[in-house]
């Protein structure tokens, strides 16, 4: 049974892949549950995901985002927790255009402030003459789904419109029917900006109180991304000295707003966070994630990730026996090798190539680490623990394959070490190591082996034997690979149970054995 915690406001109809799921229990946020049980966490704006929240969740292996910002979420701690942090990008986009729009519309016809007129029992028709939308330039900073979203109803009301976006190709700004420029003629051109960029150190005060006064005097200013973007301490000051026409904020850089002056100002418009807040949106990115966390949860692709590369369902259906593969190699290695590791070379071969192998190979340096370090590790945090733990690791493909349809090989070195374990999946067989160290052998990788390096002498398999009869232990396989005859060999032996150490130290008592090692996998 997985367990998944939901913290924030979440369309109920949205969380039915969830709630209906038989291995599923959700969680809402006032109901009692172990934190220890929480491997799932569903999340709107309002909960910040951050070291202490995470480090209070110890099993926590995905928080997902129902919505498209993720700036509550501290990607870097979750990525360092290994835990994979996804978000629903496209469900609110129409929805957050639509309000951007009537933000638009409301701004330039001043109708909050004639609405409340006319509630007040005034009727005053000179106080709100408006602008007309027809043949104004309108200045979109951030051309993404929802800046493009805008551009198309802004084209249907007749405007121009001007984007910066420093991302954006000529051909998708020609296919749109806008023109690409510079942030500064964007400025100097629009008689209404509206910014649709995420909050990032480069967007942060992107209009500010030292660049407001480039923009056309009488120009509306529209924030419906996030708060900050737009500085409120430079916006206040222009609309003060009647540079900016009127500013329209669905978002500020304190939520709820502590700026009284600006929220108040007579020719500010302002909404609380409204702009994702419709049934359809609140459907969509709940319905996404749930979705999401449920294929994530069952060991399944999700359609998107921050931290972690998406590969499609059907790629990853297919490479999905390799990562438990990849994992066990990089075990068998960290577990025979016991002593520091400074590089790990993984080569692929065969028709693994045709597919995107990089998740895989940070899947190997996952199982490489998981029996050294005691954090979580996994292909989300393999690389970074990698790092900080002075490994350097890479990848390549190759062409011989030995004779099989695909091979993995790992080859980890240290410092006078170097072993190398060579692995292939075979469709209706299953998972098989095929080489280790020079020596071909085959073995199914799984359960609790010993692996043995001896001399291929007579006697050496019956001495072995008698001290596992002595013990009652039971050798459910044993495979043997040598390269010449009385030289050195291998043997990789399976057993019901993992291996009494007192037991190891009698096997190494036998002349011929150099090295008795047990690997559970
Ligand atoms: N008010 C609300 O309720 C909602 C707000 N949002 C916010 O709207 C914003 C846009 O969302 P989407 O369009 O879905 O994102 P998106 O990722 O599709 O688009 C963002 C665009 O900004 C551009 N960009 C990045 N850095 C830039 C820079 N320095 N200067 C100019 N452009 C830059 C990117 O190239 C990208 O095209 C986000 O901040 C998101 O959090 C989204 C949904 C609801
Ligand atoms: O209503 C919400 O959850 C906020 C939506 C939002 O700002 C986003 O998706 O980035």
């Amino acid at each position: 049974m997985f367990h998944v915690l939901v913290t924030d406001a979440i369309s109920a109809d949205g969380l039915a892949p969830l709630l209906e799921a038989d291995n599923i229990k959700v969680y809402r946020n006032n109901e009692n549950y172990n934190p220890k049980d929480i491997q799932a966490l569903l999340v709107r704006s309002a909960t910040q995901v951050n070291e202490e929240l995470l480090s209070t969740l110890p099993n926590l292996q995905v928080v997902a985002r129902a919505g498209v910002g993720v700036d509550n979420i501290d990607i870097q701690a979750a990525t360092k927790h290994g835990v994979v942090v996804i978000n629903a990008p496209d469900g609110n986009t129409i929805s957050t255009a639509e309000h951007t729009f009537a933000m638009i519309s409301s701004l330039v016809r001043h109708i909050p402030q004639a609405n409340s007129n006319v509630k007040g029992l005034e009727w005053n028709r000179k106080k709100f003459i408006g602008t007309e939308l027809f043949g104004k330039t309108l200045g979109i900073v951030g051309f993404g789904r929802i800046g493009s979203e805008i551009a198309k109803r802004a084209l249907a009301f007749r405007m121009k419109v001007v984007v910066y976006d420093p991302f954006l190709t000529e051909s998708r700004a020609e296919k749109l029917s806008v023109t690409s420029l510079p942030l500064e003629e964007v400025m100097k051109m629009a008689d209404i900006i509206t910014v649709h960029t995420p909050l990032t150190k480069d967007t942060k005060g992107l209009l500010n109180k030292s660049n407001i006064h480039m923009l056309k005097k009488g120009v509306f200013l529209v924030n419906c991304a996030r708060g900050g973007i737009i500085e409120e301490e430079g916006l206040l000051h222009f609309l003060n000295n009647g540079h900016v026409a009127g500013a329209a904020l669905d978002v500020f850089e304190i939520e709820p707003p502590t700026n009284r002056d600006l929220v108040l100002h007579e020719r500010v418009i302002v909404t609380p966070h409204l702009g994702a807040s419709t049934k359809e949106a609140q459907y969509n990115v709940s319905n996404q994630v749930s979705k999401d966390v449920l294929a994530f949860l069952n060991g399944h692709s999700v359609s998107t990730s921050i931290n972690l590369p998406t590969i499609p369902k059907e790629i990853y259906n297919k490479i999905q026996p390799f990562f438990q593969l990849g994992k066990k190699v990089g075990s068998i290695l960290s577990q025979a090798m016991k002593t520091p590791v400074e590089e790990i070379t993984v080569t692929y071969a065969g028709n693994i190539t045709e597919w995107e192998t990089s998740i895989l190979t940070k899947s190997i340096i996952a199982g490489f680490l998981r029996n050294r370090v005691d954090t979580t590790v996994n292909e989300v945090n393999a690389a970074a623990i990698a790092k900080e733990r002075g490994i350097s690791y890479g990848e390549k493909h190759i062409d011989e394959s030995y004779g099989y349809s695909n091979i993995i090989e790992v080859e980890a070195k240290g410092k006078d070490i170097r072993m190398v374990v060579r692995a292939t999946f075979i469709e209706g067989y299953g998972a098989r190591i095929v080489h280790m160290n020079g020596f071909d052998i085959d073995f199914s990788p799984k359960g609790h082996l010993l692996y043995v390096q001896h001399t291929d002498r007579p006697g050496v398999i019956g001495q072995l034997g008698n001290i596992f009869g002595k013990h009652e232990t039971n050798i459910a396989t044993m495979h043997v690979g040598r390269m010449l005859q009385g030289g050195k060999a291998i043997m990789m032996l399976s057993f019901d149970q993992t291996l009494d150490n007192r037991l190891i130290d009698e096997i190494l008592q036998i002349p011929d054995i150099s090295s008795a090692i047990t690997l559970d996998l």
